[in-house]
């Protein structure tokens, strides 16, 4: 191993202080565990439906149904949280008194559930918030802005499992070494690069599209005017993947409204805000279409919006046509 990595337990404990390190250390290992049942996933028949829909209407898959019962059961039995908000609970989860501290964590358990079953990269999504002392709980202490969160991060099951995570001061990448089990940071202080050479989104809802502006960004990244070269459309259809490499590579992540989804896809709680901020944190934007996706004040915990986020001149393209459009 190369001298000089730092080893993931080590180094959130001597950044963080008591209980922030107790949660952290119970989220990666519920990712830990994620991760071994993804990858065991075709042996152990974990693939397929689970036979239940969720409360977005979607089928869950085994996989959605096993990741949300593990990450449940180990941000509860950190004792440093008091309300939970999953991807697949219609409610949000108030902690029993006797385990409750002072985080609130939103998340989605398993992301870019229909990759599951051809074993192509899916994920987890986290963002936490802070309240003074979580002794008695309210709704409202997640109905925040994304801005207000104290840390957002994901973890990609891919061709190896990442965890990247934000406190606030940057972003940091971390990759588990299955030998050691344990998360090597093996990726410091992120930096998107201020522009990309991809784009990425579901162009076959192109004709859905509300709104003009990103079949214009889209035009423009296919036959740009100005002498650059084309960009290259890369997309996975699982928002940490896709994200995973815009934050890498540089580029631009969409998900605009469609006839469909007049509000997005993507929900804001706990698939919107994580990744803006960790784009913010890295030196890139994220963009509602209407305002900055970190000030959404969110009205209800499954609420969506359209996102468009990646490196910072190119997010700035988007929100030029916004504002040209506004203007007319
Ligand atoms: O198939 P589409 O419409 O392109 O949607 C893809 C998007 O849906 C999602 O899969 C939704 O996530 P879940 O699997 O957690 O429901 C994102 O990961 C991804 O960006
Ligand atoms: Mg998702
Ligand atoms: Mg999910």
């Amino acid at each position: 191993m190369e001298f000089g990595l730092v080893m993931y337990t080590a180094h959130t404990i001597r950044k963080s202080r008591g209980d922030f390190a107790i949660l952290l250390s119970h989220i990666v290992l519920g990712c830990k565990f994620v991760c071994t049942a993804v990858n065991k996933a075709g042996l152990a028949k974990l693939i397929g439906l689970a036979g239940e829909t969720n409360v977005q209407g979607e089928e869950q898959k085994k996989l959605d149904v096993l990741s949300n019962e593990v990450f449940i059961k180990a941000l509860v039995s950190s004792g440093r949280t008091c309300i939970l908000v999953s991807e697949e609970d219609e409610e949000a989860t108030f902690v029993e008194p006797a385990l409750r501290g002072k985080y609130c964590v939103v998340f989605d358990p398993l992301d870019g559930s229909s990759n599951i079953d051809c074993g192509v990269s899916i994920g987890t999504i986290v963002g936490i918030y802070a309240v003074k002392d979580g002794v008695d709980p309210k709704i409202e202490d997640v109905l925040q802005p994304g801005k207000n969160m104290v840390a957002a991060g994901y973890c990609k099951y891919g061709s190896s499992c990442t965890l990247v995570l934000s406190t606030g001061k940057g972003v940091n990448g971390f990759t588990l070494d299955p030998s050691l089990g344990e998360f090597i940071l093996t990726h410091p202080d992120i930096k998107i690069p201020i522009k990309g050479k991809s784009y990425s989104v579901n162009e076959g809802n192109a004709e859905n599209w509300d709104g003009q502006q990103q079949s214009m960004y889209v035009e423009k990244c296919k036959y740009p005017q100005d002498g650059s070269p084309a960009k290259s459309l890369r997309y996975i259809g699982s928002m940490v993947a896709d994200v995973h490499r815009t934050l890498l590579y540089g580029g631009f992540f969409l998900y605009p409204a469609d006839k469909k989804s007049p509000n997005g896809k993507l929900r804001v709680l706990y698939e919107v805000f994580a990744m803006s901020y960790l784009m913010e944190q890295a030196g890139g934007q994220a963009f509602t279409g209407k305002q900055r996706a970190l000030d959404l004040l969110p009205t209800k915990i499954h609420e969506r919006s359209p996102i468009f986020l990646g490196s910072y001149d190119d997010v700035e393209e988007i929100k030029a046509l916004y504002a040209a459009e506004g203007q007319k």
